[in-house]
């Protein structure tokens, strides 16, 4: 049971962050909502007030791509709730034209979301520890070459997230950091890869995502959010991928030793 801890979803309005705010809710827990879509987030709130009581979820509207709205916001859910025990990076796009704003939302935003969160949790500044789990792909872990930049990105998550574990184990910080590896999940976002303004000069390998998602099939979000509440419980998880694909969950290993080829030079 999660009955006591405080949660933030980032992109938590619909598809995977709605699963996860979702189950942490029927688990307990009370939830901070936050998206840039406002109108998706509120209606969110109407339902789950009605179905889980009043005060158990707030919405907030924030773009992770913002220092300003992100800080602003985070400051808004320590007031309210008083503390923050499980912290969510979801939000993502794929946008390969504008490859930019890509970036500024699926590895600045986890980098933004992240920092705030371990200030806010870690020992050092008087913080109980928490959890952070930053939402990340398959494509973290292999390419996606209808999409580069979002392959980039999610790579970049699957880093960060390891790196700063370890950086936060050898502090003594008391926060676990993990990433979520779902393959292709049925939500909006894999319309993307049939649309031309999210796939632009890659939309010609509509083909390979198709023939990739017949190796992946597609998942249902409840799946995610399972293993997703998994990561949340297990404490013994610390720097770890969980991939999460048709066949079920199972923690990435990671080789200790690279396999190279060597040339001569
Ligand atoms: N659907 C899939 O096949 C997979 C998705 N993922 C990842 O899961 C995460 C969630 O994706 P889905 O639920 O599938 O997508 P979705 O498009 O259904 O939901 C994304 C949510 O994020 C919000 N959002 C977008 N930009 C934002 C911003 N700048 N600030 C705050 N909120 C923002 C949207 O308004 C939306 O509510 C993403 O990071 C995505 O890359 C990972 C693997 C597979
Ligand atoms: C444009 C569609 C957006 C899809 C969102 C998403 O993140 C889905 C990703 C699903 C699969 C990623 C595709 C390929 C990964 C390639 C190889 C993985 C190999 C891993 C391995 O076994 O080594």
């Amino acid at each position: 049971m999660l009955k006591g801890k405080v949660a933030v979803v980032s992109g938590a309005a619909q598809g995977l962050g709605k699963s996860f705010t979702h189950i942490l809710l029927e688990n307990g827990a009370q939830v901070a909502m936050l998206d840039v879509d406002e109108a998706g987030g509120q209606e969110l709130q109407v339902q789950l007030n009605q179905q889980f009581g009043l005060e158990r979820t707030q919405f907030y509207k924030a773009d992770v791509a913002s220092e300003l709205q992100f800080t602003d916001v985070f400051q808004k859910i320590v007031s309210k709730f008083g503390h923050i025990d499980i912290f969510c990076n979801n939000a993502g796009i794929v946008d390969e034209k504008n490859w930019e704003k890509t970036v500024s939302i699926n590895l600045s935003g986890v980098v933004r979301g992240t920092y705030l969160a371990l200030d806010h949790m870690k020992k050092q500044n008087g913080g109980k520890g928490g959890i952070i789990i930053n939402v990340a792909s398959l494509a973290g872990l292999g390419p996606l070459p209808s999409a580069p930049v979002y392959t980039a990105t999610k790579f970049g998550v699957v880093g960060f997230t390891r790196a700063l574990s370890m950086a936060s184990q050898a502090s003594g910080y008391g926060v676990r950091i993990n990433a979520l590896c779902p393959s292709f999940v049925r939500t909006s976002l894999i319309d993307s890869f049939n649309q031309k303004e999210k796939t632009g000069n890659f939309h010609n390998l509509a083909a390979i995502t198709q023939s990739l998602m017949e190796k992946f099939p597609i998942i249902e979000v409840e799946q995610v959010a399972k293993a997703f509440l998994h990561l949340v419980k297990d404490e013994c998880v610390d720097g770890a991928a969980l991939l999460v694909k048709n066949t079920g969950a199972e923690y990435v290993i990671f080789p200790k030793d690279m396999e190279t080829t060597p040339i001569s030079i």
